[in-house]
């Protein structure tokens, strides 16, 4: 289907045509009670979408579309483990992952609940056991240090997590992330622990990233150097969390220490697999299984909620009403919380990896623009660095503001201080400030131009009561489904991801290039061809 020749879509280019320049301004005062409600509650979380150039006409324009491109049956058929990831054939199921442990269900034959539940009991005892000291290195040590290594959905997930829930870790286990081949990343993460306390969790769901598998051999060196034992010493040193269990056993970590996940999880769809291991160990099974839940919440609301009160559905067509019919290239996430400041990084893999695509499932060209470029660096830092953009720039940009009513550390007025500036810049991006405003205030003239606010810069505000285990994993299965909603919508296979493979395969080839002693030919285009040089002669080696 060719989701531009709809009814529908025509209603929104006409539509737009009137709402489209109207100023948020005016929308409200039209229509003040408009604040109190274009709000909806998922869970613990308040969505406030007041602030965007959308009226009642719209929001039912957009959830027409959505009916119109089947959003509401590819939820369904997602939960029912279809696999409605296309390309790769495979059923999406990472809301199992978070189901109670009662419920039942089979896909392709495999009991998903019950699997899943089987991990987390063993991951639970894993984690039980290092926290409590009973887990003992090689000389007999308790772990004091855990370093997850994995890149991408191996990696942000847990490590942005982690971030977000530190007040909720066990201060005397340090937990620290590997990901890039950067050597430097290894070294700095290491150099002051000691190897006879330290316990590498090497999370990979093919177990053949190059990333991965090298910081993982370094690793191991860098272990049985410290300790001067021999592979023995692997056991107590290493788990690994993977869908590939013949790799792991290769690579010789012993499978009794391996955590298993699914096919059915996409790389950035796992924080809630086995890849939360070391966020587990940090944050302990209780604090993890409230994560859980929190966005078990969320999925249950996405499943059950009518369309248009569907929380999910709702901001990922606000999200499409922006790319698509004001031309929005990006989307900012600006979260009201130092501890978040790893989330927009998540993501941008998240949003980026899935529907950064301009194939359809079907193999044709995309009929619209697609995927929203995703950044963000938490309020209010991002004030005094790049709001100068959001608020006077040529560019449209939507906005996430995320935060909450307690703070996790309560220091005088800090907190309300921290809020203040948040519902501050939501204001001051949707009013804006006239040139009379400005004028009136004693401006000299030839500085009110300078001074104007354009105002009508929309934005979302998302109020949770405190950052929690429950309010992150809400956070996350919230944005999860703004994913689902908008890859319907632009009719792509949210869950495959070719476009990152050639890069790869480039890489590898290269590699002998650079790393040889010997003179090379290079079969590579000029401008490689240079660089390469360029590096060889800085690196000492002949051209
Ligand atoms: O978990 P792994 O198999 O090591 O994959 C790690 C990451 O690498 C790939 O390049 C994909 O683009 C990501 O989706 C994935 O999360």
């Amino acid at each position: 289907m060719d989701i531009t020749a709809t009814d529908e879509w025509r209603a929104l280019v006409e539509h737009h045509r009137v709402v489209g320049s109207a100023h948020l301004r005016e929308l409200f005062e039209g229509d003040p009670d408009r604040a109190g409600r274009m709000t909806g509650r998922v869970g613990d979380l308040h969505v406030d979408w007041s602030r965007h150039r959308v009226t009642d006409e719209t929001m039912r324009l957009l959830v027409a579309l959505a009916e119109r491109a089947g959003v509401a049956d590819r939820v369904a058929a997602m939960f029912r483990g279809e696999h409605v990831n296309t390309t790769e054939d495979r059923a999406v199921l990472h809301v199992a992952l978070r189901m109670p442990s009662g419920e039942e269900l089979v896909v392709d034959g495999q009991h998903v609940v019950r699997d899943v539940h089987e991990v987390l009991g063993r991951m639970r005892g894993f984690a039980e056991q290092v926290r409590s000291g009973e887990w003992r290195g090689h000389t007999g040590r308790p772990i004091r240090a855990v370093v997850n290594i994995g890149i991408g959905g191996s990696d942000l997930g847990p490590a942005m997590a982690y971030t977000a829930l530190r007040g909720h870790s066990d201060r005397d286990l340090t937990l620290r992330f590997v990901s890039n081949i950067d050597p430097t990343d290894f070294a700095e993460a290491t150099r002051d622990l000691d190897p006879a306390e330290t316990l590498f969790v090497v999370s990979s769901k093919t177990f053949t990233t190059l990333e991965t598998l090298t910081n993982a051999g370094v690793a191991r060196d860098w272990l049985l150097g410290g300790l001067g034992a021999d592979d023995s010493a692997v056991a107590k040193h290493f788990a690994a969390v993977s869908t590939n269990t013949d790799a792991v056993r290769e690579f010789g970590i012993d499978p009794q220490n391996m955590f298993e996940f699914w096919d059915w999880v996409g790389g950035r769809y796992s924080l809630t697999s086995a890849i939360g291991l070391s966020l587990m160990v940090a944050i302990g099974p209780d604090a993890y299984d409230e994560m859980l839940a929190g966005c078990h919440t969320v999925d249950e609301h996405v499943r059950d909620t009518p369309l248009e009160r569907n929380v999910p559905v709702l901001l990922g067509l606000l999200g499409v009403w922006y790319r698509n019919f004001f031309d929005a290239q990006t989307h900012a996430v600006l979260p009201y919380s130092q501890y978040l400041s790893r989330l927009p990084a998540y993501l941008q893999q998240l949003t980026m990896e899935s529907n950064g695509k301009s194939v359809g499932a079907d193999g044709q060209p995309v009929a619209t623009a697609t995927g929203e470029v995703y950044w963000g660096e938490p309020g209010t830092n991002g004030q005094h660095a790049f709001h100068q953009l959001l608020h006077q720039g040529t560019s449209l940009v939507p906005v996430d503001f995320i935060g909450f009513g307690e703070p996790t550390h309560d220091i005088g007025e800090m907190h309300d201080l921290l809020m203040a500036n948040m519902f501050a810049q939501a204001a001051a991006l949707a009013s804006g400030r006239t040139a009379e405003e400005v004028a009136a205030d004693g401006t000299p003239d030839h500085l009110v131009p300078h001074k104007v606010m354009p105002g009508n810069r929309p934005s979302t505000v998302v109020l949770a009561p405190r950052l929690s285990p429950s309010t992150l994993g809400q956070l996350v299965a919230l944005y999860e489904h703004v994913v689902l909603t908008q890859g319907v919508i632009w009719q792509l296979d949210s869950f495959d991801q070719w476009g990152v493979e050639l890069g790869k395969v480039m890489a590898r080839e290269l590699a002998p290039a650079l790393t040889s002693a010997e003179p090379i030919e290079l079969d590579q285009d000029a401008a490689t061809t240079a660089s390469v040089a360029e590096y060889r002669r800085m690196r000492g080696r002949s051209a």
